[in-house]
């Protein structure tokens, strides 16, 4: 619930469509779920705007190749993927203009699915405003500042903050320079907060942490683009006023911001490797109760106290697709060619693990009580779904790690039937 402090009272008292709205202003819902989905799930908003969404003008089809849903640029492809840090752009290019579809699954016009982005740009956007109509954003700040206008207020999301923008809600992005990041697109469902179940009622994060914006108008009548992603296409449609002209809202449908500093970490005090659904921020759930279209995992700092244990990530072949990034520092599993900005792939059943210099100093590392380095941040987007890398992924980017395999190829025999 939020006003504009300068209308005080622009909120409707007691109902949600009076005949007149205060200030003269509009009333227009935005369902995030369907009407008649349970009230648990239930998600919807009031916004009072100065003008209804729906005075814009054609949606045209932009000419593009950055942005799919065609998943099938690519034959199949069952290799261990990793990107060097993807490459900044070197001439102006803002948000929308910069987001590069990396793999994905599904589709959006069946409400099932999840796509990967990158976004690399470096120019705000003006008089520019987009929404996605196939699904949420989670997006994930690598290098630079977001500034986002939405439609219900301002997000200022730095790295080692995430944010989520629903469906349908328009915003706009403001840069103070090179700026790289991760989308993480879940078409059909929203991100809620994972279940806590023995752990208790508290830890991993908090919901009182997450944090939303207020309403805040702008009274533009200028000329401003549209842009919308709709079933993997982009359109743009052109209007005569600013879309952020939300007075007050109401509701449970907003986009929201977290800061991962704040993740109540939770782990072994004895022996042995949790799994890394311990770390888990938020999660978007599949029809199959537990297992998650697309969970989003943090590998925090933490002490690791574990005893007379192999500490770092165990090896490991899973029914999931792990697409991992690196917001700042290292990761435990990969002692170097893990890179901040960078991305790896392991695709369902292919096996990963630790590389051979991690493998040989983790076994004989001494077990004392250590900090995983404070200013660490990693993540995995774990996914049920089988992921198609697109073209710009496996080939145009220009990221690809080639030698990424040859990390393991000399872990060691060391099988020794006569010592136990
Ligand atoms: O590095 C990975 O692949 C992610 C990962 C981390 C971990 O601690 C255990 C399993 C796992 O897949
Ligand atoms: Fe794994």
């Amino acid at each position: 619930m939020s006003e504009d402090p300068r209308t005080p009272g622009s909120l409707p008292r007691g109902q949600n469509n009076p005949q007149r709205c205060p200030y003269g202003l509009y009333a227009e819902q935005l369902s995030g779920t369907a009407f008649t989905a349970p009230r648990g799930e239930n998600q919807k908003s009031w916004l009072y705007r100065i003008r209804p969404s729906v005075i814009h003008g054609i949606f045209k089809k932009v000419d593009q190749n950055r942005i799919t849903i065609n998943w099938n640029e690519r034959p199949p492809n069952p290799n261990q993927i990793r990107w060097r840090p993807f490459p900044l752009p070197s001439t102006n290019v803002d948000f929308v203009e910069g987001i590069y579809t990396v793999c994905g699954a599904g589709d959006p016009r069946l409400r099932v699915g999840l796509a990967i982005h990158i976004y690399l740009a470096n120019t705000s956007m003006k008089n520019k405003a987009f929404y996605n109509s196939d699904g949420d954003f989670l997006i994930v700040p690598q290098l630079g500042t977001l500034d986002i206008k939405t439609e219900f207020g301002r997000l200022i999301v730095e790295p080692n903050e995430i944010c989520v923008i629903p469906q349908g809600i328009k915003f706009s992005v403001d840069l103070n320079g090179a700026s790289r990041g991760y989308i993480l697109e879940v078409f059909g469902s929203h991100f809620s907060l994972p279940e806590l179940g023995p752990i208790g009622a508290n830890g991993l994060a908090y919901a009182k942490h997450f944090e939303y914006p207020t309403a805040r108008y702008e009274e533009i009548e200028e000329k401003y683009m549209i842009f919308t992603k709709y079933q993997g296409s982009l359109f743009a449609a052109l209007q005569s006023h600013s879309p952020f002209d939300v007075v007050a809202w109401q509701g449970n449908y907003a986009p929201y911001k977290y800061n991962l500093e704040r993740f109540m970490t939770i782990n072994t005090v004895s022996y042995d490797h949790c799994d890394p659904s311990i770390f888990t921020v938020l999660t978007c759930q599949s029809q199959k109760p537990g297992t998650a279209l697309a969970d989003f995992v943090i590998f925090p700092p933490r002490w690791a106290v574990a005893e007379h244990t192999f500490r770092p990530p165990y090896y490991h072949r899973n029914c999931m697709s792990e697409f991992m990034g690196l917001i700042q520092g290292g990761y435990e599993a990969k002692e170097d060619g893990f890179l901040p900005g960078g991305a790896s792939l392991h695709s369902i059943m292919t096996p990963h693990g630790p590389d051979s210099v991690c493998f040989d100093s983790a076994s004989s590392a001494d077990l004392k009580p250590t900090k995983i380095a404070i200013g660490d941040m990693a993540f995995m987007f774990e996914s049920c779904m089988g992921l198609s890398l697109t073209e710009w992924g496996e080939v145009s980017c220009s990221a690809i790690d080639e030698d990424y395999n040859k990390c393991w190829q000399d872990l060691k025999k060391n099988f020794d039937m006569m010592k136990l």
